[in-house]
């Protein structure tokens, strides 16, 4: 990651430095183009305000909250400003938890009501003529079900958050906080003044993709209190991803609007590449691209933009492996190969299915997600679902810590998690010979897990358990009893079977997984990269592996007929698919700081080659069919 804290300042850097300074009506809209250093202003300008007013604000016990999309961004933003408290660094949904959370009776007024408003939904649904009989039952099943949890939301004790909502336990879920925060902030004139008063300063990177009406929320709070408090929000309307962002954000009277027309990131190869992309949308067209200095001159960098266009036949993996010799090859450069250092390679792939096929946990993968309740599919993409849990926080680290014979860290492992290591157990036993028990059963857990084993994960819970490694809950103890049981694998996914097909992967696909969600791998997903940067970027377009409703690469380069739905929004003016997939397109090309390389699989390569010549984003001559 290069330092944006330590780049020069520009004209807009002043010009935003003067408005924060100043006493009148403060708040502004920054919007430019990607690679435009509007996260570089941003950290500047929180910079800058540290220096001049951070005293004050510490004495006053307020801070300046930033607040932006990924978790990938929130570190990039804490790289640059480091980990000052003044700085609230935070995601949306942390920032609003953070907002609501003390205000315990009103969360659980807002549980209450949406529960209601869940069994009139259900209600509704029964009472429609034309309901089918199925649709009906499942209806009846779920407003008894949201009574039930009506009831028991009376004993919980403290309202959490987590990925899933999970009431009766007291968890609210991501979609839950981005309905409430929004709602607690319109709707109480006092909770815009303690917000104002706790941040005088708020700023949101990556508008265009905030909640809609979260952004009218701090709209409301910003004409609330007009003076003392500056709200400022960072976008580009063409780096929107997600369906549901803001876009463009439209300045009120007073706000200042600052534009920023460089490109500080990309070589000219790939400059010239998303300008031409850029000129399908709105045109903005940028201008320098990234230099370096040689001999104490600053000169440009050219970098590469190539397009590699394969076959997508069933050996995609090793295509894409062999793309990444060739580049190596024709550049001399092994980067390309690159399989740790997250800044030097980035593979962006459109859905997470596609890295846990490279990556070896498709089954797992599938087992997660497919059909899956909600808990389960987002915790799979963060690591947090319940029945992964055990295995990445304790046994896997368990295992790794055997085989690389770090024994402290072992023992640690086992003090904290393991039963009979703990100070009652130990009382009554031997604690050299338990020692060495636990010893063997560590190396006969390292063998169930090599890479040749033929153990399913239900196998290995049962170890833990029947040896009393680890202490489960009661909800997998039943898996694992039913993992027990169960004679046969499950064939078809369904909600209700989801835990239970993982216990029936392969052990050996919780390797790929770890390295998957530890970071270790190098994937991303073409979502997850906003804001970030990487010296060479892969992006992999693949619309067969990667089918999703809301992203055609085939539509958006012509080789995919579009649907007459699609063609109906494109009449309309309205968003498609094919905008979508361009600003996808966009953000993706736009990460790299060196060489950017697209790896299209293609059902047919001739014909992409003639699409990708017809759209003119990448010279000629750049263009690489491989049969
Ligand atoms: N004034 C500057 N001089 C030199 N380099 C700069 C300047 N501003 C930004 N940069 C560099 O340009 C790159 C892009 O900056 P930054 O990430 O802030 O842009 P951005 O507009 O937020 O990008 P995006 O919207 O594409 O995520 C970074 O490597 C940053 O260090």
């Amino acid at each position: 990651m290069t330092s944006r804290i330590s780049k020069p300042n520009t004209e807009t850097d002043t010009l935003l430095y003067q408005r924060l300074l100043s006493n009148g009506n403060r708040h502004f809209v920054m919007v430019a183009g990607a690679g435009s250093g509007k996260t570089t202003s941003l950290v500047k300008a929180l910079a800058q305000v540290e220096r001049i007013q951070g005293p004050a604000l510490r004495r006053n016990g307020q801070g300046i909250a930033c607040i932006t999309y990924t978790e990938v961004a929130v570190e990039e933003i804490r790289g640059d400003v480091g980990n000052d408290d003044l700085f609230h660094i935070s995601t949306i949904h942390s920032f609003l938890w953070a907002i609501i959370k003390p205000f315990q009776n009103n969360l659980r007024d807002w549980v209450r009501n949406r529960l209601q408003e869940k069994i009139s939904e259900e209600q509704t649904k029964i009472e429609k003529p034309r309901t089918r009989e199925e649709t009906r039952i499942r209806a009846a099943e779920n407003i008894e079900r949201y009574r039930r949890q009506l009831t028991e939301i009376d004993s919980v004790q403290t309202f959490r958050y987590g990925t899933g909502s999970d009431y009766s336990n007291g968890v609210l879920g991501h979609s839950d906080i981005l309905k409430i925060g929004p709602e607690f902030i319109a709707g109480h004139a006092l909770m815009k003044t303690v917000l104002a008063q706790r941040f005088p300063i708020i700023f949101v990177d990556e508008s265009q993709d905030t909640e809609p009406s979260f952004v009218n929320a701090l709209r409301q709070v910003a004409s609330a209190i007009p003076l003392g408090f500056c709200l400022g929000f960072f976008g580009d309307p063409v780096q929107k991803i997600y369906m549901q962002g803001a876009g463009r954000i439209l300045p009120e009277d007073g706000w200042k609007t600052l534009e920023k027309p460089e490109n500080f990131r990309c070589p000219q190869a790939v400059l010239r590449v998303i300008n031409r992309i850029r000129a399908e949308d709105d045109g903005l067209l940028q201008t320098r691209g990234r230099h370096i200095t040689v001999d104490g001159s600053e000169v440009p960098v050219e970098g590469s933009a190539r397009v590699l266009i394969l076959p997508a036949d069933d050996r995609r993996q090793e295509r894409l492996e062999e793309a990444r010799c060739w580049l190596a090859d024709q550049d001399g450069d092994e980067a390309w190969l690159e399989q740790d250092d997250e800044d030097a390679l980035r593979m962006l792939v459109l859905v997470h299915r596609m890295a846990a096929n490279r990556l070896g946990f498709p089954n797992l993968y599938s087992a997660l997600n497919d059909r899956s309740p909600e808990n389960l599919s987002s915790g799979l993409i963060d690591g947090t679902a319940w029945v992964a849990r055990p295995f990445i926080s304790y046994i896997l680290p368990l295992v790794l810590a055997r085989h690389e014979r770090r024994e402290f860290e072992l023992m640690r492992l086992l003090r904290r998690h393991c039963p009979r290591l703990q100070p009652e157990a130990m009382a009554f036993g031997h604690a050299v010979g338990l020692l060495n028990d636990l010893q063997e059963q560590v190396d006969d857990l390292v063998a169930m897990l090599q890479n040749d084993s033929n153990e399913r994960i239900g196998d290995i819970a049962r170890f833990m358990k029947d040896n009393d490694l680890m202490e489960f809950d009661e909800r997998y103890i039943k898996l694992i009893n039913a993992y027990a049981e169960a004679a046969n694998p499950v064939a078809e996914p369904a909600p209700n079977n989801s835990a239970l097909r993982f216990m029936q992967c392969q052990a050996s696909e919780l390797w790929g997984y770890r390295n998957y969600i530890e970071k270790l791998s190098p994937f991303s997903t073409q979502q997850g990269i906003k804001g970030a940067e990487f010296e060479k970027v892969i992006v992999v377009v693949d619309d067969q592996e990667g089918r999703t409703n809301t992203f055609s690469y085939g539509k958006y380069f012509g080789v995919t007929e579009p649907s007459d739905r699609d063609l109906s929004n494109l009449e309309a003016g309205k968003d498609s698919v094919i905008d979508r997939t361009r600003r996808l397109f966009y953000v993706c090309c736009s990460r790299a700081l060196s060489d950017l390389a697209v790896v299209i699989f293609a059902d047919d390569t001739a014909q992409m080659r003639d699409a990708m010549l017809e759209k003119a984003f990448f010279e000629p001559e750049q263009l690489h069919v491989f049969n």
